[in-house]
Protein backbone atom coordinates (compact mmCIF):
# COMPACT_ATOMS: atom_id res chain seq x y z
CA UNK A 1 0.00 0.00 0.00
CA UNK A 2 3.01 2.53 1.07
CA UNK A 3 4.81 1.23 -1.69
CA UNK A 4 1.74 2.57 -4.03
CA UNK A 5 1.68 5.32 -2.42
CA UNK A 6 5.49 6.41 -2.79
CA UNK A 7 5.08 5.75 -6.44
CA UNK A 8 2.17 7.86 -7.04
CA UNK A 9 2.94 10.36 -4.82
CA UNK A 10 6.52 11.28 -5.92
CA UNK A 11 5.97 10.72 -9.37
CA UNK A 12 9.25 10.12 -9.96
CA UNK A 13 10.04 6.37 -9.52
CA UNK A 14 9.29 5.80 -13.18
CA UNK A 15 12.27 3.41 -13.67
CA UNK A 16 11.80 1.46 -10.42
CA UNK A 17 13.12 -2.27 -9.35
CA UNK A 18 10.87 -3.48 -7.00
CA UNK A 19 11.50 -6.66 -4.65
CA UNK A 20 9.28 -8.24 -2.02
CA UNK A 21 10.30 -11.12 0.39
CA UNK A 22 7.19 -11.68 2.72
CA UNK A 23 7.58 -9.56 5.47
CA UNK A 24 9.72 -6.66 3.69
CA UNK A 25 9.15 -4.68 0.47
CA UNK A 26 12.00 -3.05 -0.94
CA UNK A 27 11.85 -0.66 -4.01
CA UNK A 28 14.67 1.45 -5.84
CA UNK A 29 14.17 4.44 -7.76
CA UNK A 30 16.55 4.01 -10.10
CA UNK A 31 16.62 7.64 -11.13
CA UNK A 32 16.82 9.04 -8.19
CA UNK A 33 18.99 6.36 -6.70
CA UNK A 34 16.53 6.14 -3.84
CA UNK A 35 15.49 3.24 -1.94
CA UNK A 36 12.45 2.70 0.29
CA UNK A 37 12.74 -0.82 2.83
CA UNK A 38 8.90 -0.80 4.05
CA UNK A 39 8.62 -2.91 6.91
CA UNK A 40 5.31 -5.58 6.47
CA UNK A 41 5.13 -8.00 9.43
CA UNK A 42 1.63 -7.19 10.80
CA UNK A 43 0.69 -6.96 13.45
CA UNK A 44 3.54 -4.95 14.80
CA UNK A 45 6.76 -5.33 12.66
CA UNK A 46 8.47 -6.91 15.82
CA UNK A 47 12.06 -7.91 15.02
CA UNK A 48 12.45 -11.92 15.88
CA UNK A 49 15.19 -14.02 13.87
CA UNK A 50 13.94 -14.34 10.13
CA UNK A 51 12.47 -10.94 9.97
CA UNK A 52 16.35 -9.49 11.28
CA UNK A 53 17.75 -11.60 9.10
CA UNK A 54 15.82 -10.33 6.40
CA UNK A 55 16.74 -6.83 7.06
CA UNK A 56 20.30 -7.65 7.15
CA UNK A 57 19.93 -9.24 3.93
CA UNK A 58 18.42 -6.45 2.27
CA UNK A 59 21.04 -3.90 3.49
CA UNK A 60 23.99 -5.88 2.13
CA UNK A 61 21.81 -6.18 -1.08
CA UNK A 62 21.38 -2.45 -1.23
CA UNK A 63 25.30 -2.27 -0.69
CA UNK A 64 25.93 -3.72 -3.87
CA UNK A 65 23.07 -1.68 -5.86
CA UNK A 66 24.93 1.30 -5.33
CA UNK A 67 21.89 3.28 -3.93
CA UNK A 68 22.33 7.15 -3.05
CA UNK A 69 19.98 6.89 -0.25
CA UNK A 70 17.18 4.89 1.67
CA UNK A 71 14.20 5.47 3.34
CA UNK A 72 13.35 2.97 6.13
CA UNK A 73 9.07 2.81 7.03
CA UNK A 74 6.17 0.56 7.50
CA UNK A 75 3.24 -0.38 6.05
CA UNK A 76 1.35 -1.28 8.89
CA UNK A 77 -1.27 1.06 10.16
CA UNK A 78 0.00 2.80 13.57
CA UNK A 79 3.22 1.00 13.62
CA UNK A 80 6.51 1.66 12.96
CA UNK A 81 8.25 -1.17 14.71
CA UNK A 82 7.18 -2.82 18.27
CA UNK A 83 11.44 -3.39 18.66
CA UNK A 84 12.25 -7.25 19.22
CA UNK A 85 9.59 -9.95 19.97
CA UNK A 86 8.92 -10.13 22.98
CA UNK A 87 7.40 -13.98 23.47
CA UNK A 88 11.09 -14.35 21.92
CA UNK A 89 12.27 -13.56 25.63
CA UNK A 90 9.88 -15.65 27.24
CA UNK A 91 11.55 -19.31 28.31
CA UNK A 92 13.75 -18.71 25.95
CA UNK A 93 15.87 -21.67 23.78
CA UNK A 94 19.36 -20.27 24.84
CA UNK A 95 20.64 -21.43 21.17
CA UNK A 96 18.10 -19.19 19.34
CA UNK A 97 18.32 -16.32 21.70
CA UNK A 98 21.80 -16.29 20.99
CA UNK A 99 21.76 -16.61 17.45
CA UNK A 100 18.49 -13.42 17.49
CA UNK A 101 20.99 -11.50 19.79
CA UNK A 102 24.11 -11.94 17.10
CA UNK A 103 21.61 -11.25 14.18
CA UNK A 104 20.44 -8.06 15.37
CA UNK A 105 24.25 -7.18 16.56
CA UNK A 106 25.03 -7.48 12.82
CA UNK A 107 21.73 -5.87 11.67
CA UNK A 108 22.52 -2.74 13.15
CA UNK A 109 26.13 -2.56 12.76
CA UNK A 110 24.67 -2.92 8.84
CA UNK A 111 22.39 0.09 9.50
CA UNK A 112 24.51 2.29 11.48
CA UNK A 113 26.98 1.93 9.24
CA UNK A 114 25.61 2.20 5.40
CA UNK A 115 27.54 4.27 2.86
CA UNK A 116 24.68 6.35 1.71
CA UNK A 117 22.22 8.38 3.56
CA UNK A 118 19.67 6.65 5.69
CA UNK A 119 15.98 8.49 6.65
CA UNK A 120 13.53 6.57 9.03
CA UNK A 121 9.61 7.86 8.58
CA UNK A 122 8.27 6.84 11.40
CA UNK A 123 4.60 6.31 10.84
CA UNK A 124 3.74 5.07 14.14
CA UNK A 125 4.63 3.54 17.36
CA UNK A 126 8.28 3.02 17.88
CA UNK A 127 9.45 1.55 20.84
CA UNK A 128 12.81 -0.35 21.72
CA UNK A 129 14.40 -1.80 19.07
CA UNK A 130 12.12 0.43 17.02
CA UNK A 131 13.24 3.22 18.51
CA UNK A 132 16.92 1.70 17.57
CA UNK A 133 16.22 1.19 13.94
CA UNK A 134 15.20 4.71 13.67
CA UNK A 135 18.18 6.39 15.80
CA UNK A 136 20.56 4.30 13.68
CA UNK A 137 19.49 6.59 10.39
CA UNK A 138 20.85 9.93 9.85
CA UNK A 139 17.64 11.73 9.72
CA UNK A 140 14.20 10.78 11.49
CA UNK A 141 10.86 12.27 10.42
CA UNK A 142 7.77 11.18 12.47
CA UNK A 143 4.59 11.81 11.98
CA UNK A 144 2.23 12.97 15.14
CA UNK A 145 0.40 13.79 17.12
CA UNK A 146 -0.46 10.18 18.59
CA UNK A 147 2.37 7.98 18.16
CA UNK A 148 5.10 7.28 20.53
CA UNK A 149 9.10 6.30 20.80
CA UNK A 150 11.47 5.79 22.98
CA UNK A 151 14.27 3.01 24.36
CA UNK A 152 11.30 1.68 27.22
CA UNK A 153 13.50 -1.78 28.21
CA UNK A 154 13.54 -0.55 31.82
CA UNK A 155 9.53 -1.18 31.94
CA UNK A 156 10.32 -4.72 31.17
CA UNK A 157 12.46 -5.33 33.45
CA UNK A 158 15.59 -5.86 31.21
CA UNK A 159 18.66 -3.63 29.93
CA UNK A 160 19.05 -1.67 26.82
CA UNK A 161 22.49 -2.84 25.31
CA UNK A 162 25.69 -0.57 25.40
CA UNK A 163 25.61 -0.06 21.68
CA UNK A 164 21.32 0.91 22.17
CA UNK A 165 22.71 3.23 24.73
CA UNK A 166 25.25 4.77 22.57
CA UNK A 167 23.01 5.39 20.14
CA UNK A 168 20.80 7.19 22.26
CA UNK A 169 23.20 9.10 23.72
CA UNK A 170 24.68 10.29 19.85
CA UNK A 171 21.09 11.31 19.33
CA UNK A 172 19.77 13.37 22.16
CA UNK A 173 23.58 14.01 24.49
CA UNK A 174 24.12 12.23 27.45
CA UNK A 175 21.74 13.96 30.09
CA UNK A 176 18.73 13.38 28.29
CA UNK A 177 19.57 9.81 27.33
CA UNK A 178 20.08 8.96 31.01
CA UNK A 179 16.89 10.08 31.98
CA UNK A 180 15.25 8.59 29.25
CA UNK A 181 16.94 5.22 29.58
CA UNK A 182 16.61 4.76 32.95
CA UNK A 183 12.65 5.46 33.29
CA UNK A 184 11.65 4.10 30.00
CA UNK A 185 10.17 7.10 28.90
CA UNK A 186 8.28 6.95 25.80
CA UNK A 187 7.79 10.60 24.16
CA UNK A 188 4.64 11.34 22.07
CA UNK A 189 6.09 12.83 18.62
CA UNK A 190 5.99 16.76 19.93
CA UNK A 191 7.83 15.77 22.96
CA UNK A 192 10.67 13.40 20.81
CA UNK A 193 10.60 16.83 18.00
CA UNK A 194 11.58 18.60 21.06
CA UNK A 195 14.38 17.08 22.95
CA UNK A 196 15.84 16.33 19.48
CA UNK A 197 14.96 12.00 19.14
CA UNK A 198 13.44 13.32 15.59
CA UNK A 199 14.30 16.09 13.52
CA UNK A 200 10.96 17.06 12.25
CA UNK A 201 6.99 16.43 13.24
CA UNK A 202 4.63 16.72 10.15
CA UNK A 203 0.66 15.27 10.56
CA UNK A 204 1.02 12.54 7.87
CA UNK A 205 2.81 10.09 5.91
CA UNK A 206 2.63 11.81 2.53
CA UNK A 207 4.84 14.91 4.00
CA UNK A 208 7.04 12.72 5.99
CA UNK A 209 8.26 10.42 2.84
CA UNK A 210 8.42 14.26 1.05
CA UNK A 211 10.58 15.20 3.53
CA UNK A 212 12.65 12.21 3.89
CA UNK A 213 13.40 12.69 -0.14
CA UNK A 214 13.73 16.04 0.41
CA UNK A 215 16.63 15.31 3.03
CA UNK A 216 18.43 12.97 0.98
CA UNK A 217 18.35 15.21 -1.80
CA UNK A 218 21.14 17.59 -0.16
CA UNK A 219 23.71 14.66 -0.59
CA UNK A 220 22.90 15.24 -4.48
CA UNK A 221 25.92 17.23 -4.50
CA UNK A 222 28.31 15.96 -1.51
CA UNK A 223 30.50 13.33 -2.33
CA UNK A 224 30.00 10.01 -1.42
CA UNK A 225 33.07 9.04 0.16
CA UNK A 226 33.62 12.48 2.13
CA UNK A 227 30.03 11.52 3.24
CA UNK A 228 31.03 8.05 4.53
CA UNK A 229 34.06 8.55 6.10
CA UNK A 230 32.46 11.76 7.78
CA UNK A 231 30.23 8.95 9.10
CA UNK A 232 32.47 6.82 10.15
CA UNK A 233 34.88 8.95 12.18
CA UNK A 234 31.14 10.07 13.77
CA UNK A 235 30.50 6.57 14.89
CA UNK A 236 33.30 4.70 15.39
CA UNK A 237 33.89 4.62 19.04
CA UNK A 238 30.02 3.24 19.59
CA UNK A 239 30.90 0.67 16.43
CA UNK A 240 34.01 -0.36 17.73
CA UNK A 241 33.11 -1.07 21.17
CA UNK A 242 30.55 -3.60 20.01
CA UNK A 243 33.30 -5.15 17.21
CA UNK A 244 35.49 -5.56 20.92
CA UNK A 245 33.05 -6.98 22.85
CA UNK A 246 30.34 -9.17 20.78
CA UNK A 247 30.63 -11.85 22.90
CA UNK A 248 30.69 -10.20 25.89
CA UNK A 249 27.82 -8.20 24.84
CA UNK A 250 25.71 -11.50 23.80
CA UNK A 251 26.53 -13.43 27.11
CA UNK A 252 25.48 -10.43 29.72
CA UNK A 253 21.83 -10.52 26.88
CA UNK A 254 21.34 -14.19 27.44
CA UNK A 255 22.53 -14.26 30.69
CA UNK A 256 20.01 -12.16 32.16
CA UNK A 257 16.89 -13.28 30.14
CA UNK A 258 17.56 -16.82 31.27
CA UNK A 259 16.87 -15.27 35.27
CA UNK A 260 14.60 -15.93 36.88
CA UNK A 261 13.71 -12.26 38.11
CA UNK A 262 13.83 -10.88 34.69
CA UNK A 263 11.95 -14.01 33.34
CA UNK A 264 9.19 -12.72 35.32
CA UNK A 265 9.10 -9.14 34.33
CA UNK A 266 8.89 -10.44 30.96
CA UNK A 267 5.82 -12.83 31.96
CA UNK A 268 4.18 -10.02 33.78
CA UNK A 269 4.89 -7.32 30.57
CA UNK A 270 3.68 -10.46 28.20
CA UNK A 271 0.33 -10.19 29.80
CA UNK A 272 0.05 -6.67 30.41
CA UNK A 273 0.19 -6.56 26.54
CA UNK A 274 -2.66 -9.05 25.76
CA UNK A 275 -5.00 -7.24 27.76
C1 LIG B 1 15.20 -12.33 21.84
C2 LIG B 1 16.19 -11.24 21.87
C3 LIG B 1 17.50 -11.69 22.10
C4 LIG B 1 18.53 -10.99 22.02
C5 LIG B 1 18.50 -9.57 21.76
C6 LIG B 1 19.57 -9.16 20.95
C7 LIG B 1 20.39 -8.19 21.18
C8 LIG B 1 20.48 -7.39 22.31
C9 LIG B 1 19.25 -7.35 22.90
C10 LIG B 1 18.69 -6.78 23.75
C11 LIG B 1 18.26 -7.02 25.02
C12 LIG B 1 17.07 -6.30 25.35
C13 LIG B 1 16.57 -5.38 24.34
C14 LIG B 1 15.32 -5.38 23.92
C15 LIG B 1 14.80 -4.43 22.95
C16 LIG B 1 13.37 -4.61 22.59
O1 LIG B 1 13.02 -4.25 21.52
S1 LIG B 1 12.27 -5.23 23.72
C17 LIG B 1 10.70 -5.04 22.99
C18 LIG B 1 9.98 -3.90 23.61
N1 LIG B 1 8.77 -3.63 22.91
C19 LIG B 1 7.70 -3.18 23.51
O2 LIG B 1 7.68 -2.94 24.70
C20 LIG B 1 6.47 -2.99 22.65
C21 LIG B 1 5.28 -3.51 23.31
N2 LIG B 1 4.11 -3.27 22.49
C22 LIG B 1 3.38 -2.15 22.59
O3 LIG B 1 3.70 -1.24 23.30
C23 LIG B 1 2.15 -2.11 21.74
O4 LIG B 1 1.85 -3.39 21.32
C24 LIG B 1 2.30 -1.18 20.52
C25 LIG B 1 2.31 0.29 20.98
C26 LIG B 1 3.53 -1.49 19.70
C27 LIG B 1 1.06 -1.39 19.61
O5 LIG B 1 -0.13 -1.19 20.34
P1 LIG B 1 -1.52 -1.67 19.73
O6 LIG B 1 -1.68 -1.14 18.37
O7 LIG B 1 -2.55 -1.32 20.74
O8 LIG B 1 -1.38 -3.24 19.58
P2 LIG B 1 -1.41 -4.36 20.71
O9 LIG B 1 -0.74 -3.89 21.93
O10 LIG B 1 -2.82 -4.84 20.84
O11 LIG B 1 -0.50 -5.49 20.06
C28 LIG B 1 -0.97 -6.32 19.01
C29 LIG B 1 -0.40 -7.70 19.21
O12 LIG B 1 1.01 -7.63 19.07
C30 LIG B 1 1.66 -8.16 20.23
N3 LIG B 1 2.92 -7.43 20.44
C31 LIG B 1 3.06 -6.14 20.64
N4 LIG B 1 4.38 -5.83 20.74
C32 LIG B 1 5.05 -6.97 20.62
C33 LIG B 1 6.46 -7.31 20.63
N5 LIG B 1 7.44 -6.39 20.80
N6 LIG B 1 6.81 -8.59 20.47
C34 LIG B 1 5.86 -9.54 20.29
N7 LIG B 1 4.51 -9.29 20.26
C35 LIG B 1 4.14 -8.02 20.42
C36 LIG B 1 0.65 -7.93 21.34
O13 LIG B 1 0.89 -8.79 22.41
C37 LIG B 1 -0.65 -8.24 20.62
O14 LIG B 1 -0.74 -9.64 20.54
P3 LIG B 1 -2.17 -10.37 20.63
O15 LIG B 1 -2.96 -9.85 19.46
O16 LIG B 1 -2.77 -9.98 21.94
O17 LIG B 1 -1.84 -11.82 20.53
Amino acid sequence: MLRRYILNKTNTFINYRYASQSMLQSTIDDKLGIATLVMNKPPVNSLNLEFLEEIKSQLTQFKNDKIRGMILTSDLQKIFCAGLDITEFSNPNPERLSKICTTFQDTWLALYLTQFPTVAVINGHSPAGGCLLAMSCDYRVMVGPNYTIGLNETKLGIVAPKWFQDCMVAVIGQRKAEVSLTTGKMYTTDQALQIGLVDESVPDVDNAINKGIQFLNNFQKISPWAYKMTKDIRRQPTVQWLIDNKQKDLDFVVKSMMSPNVQKSIGLYLQSLKK
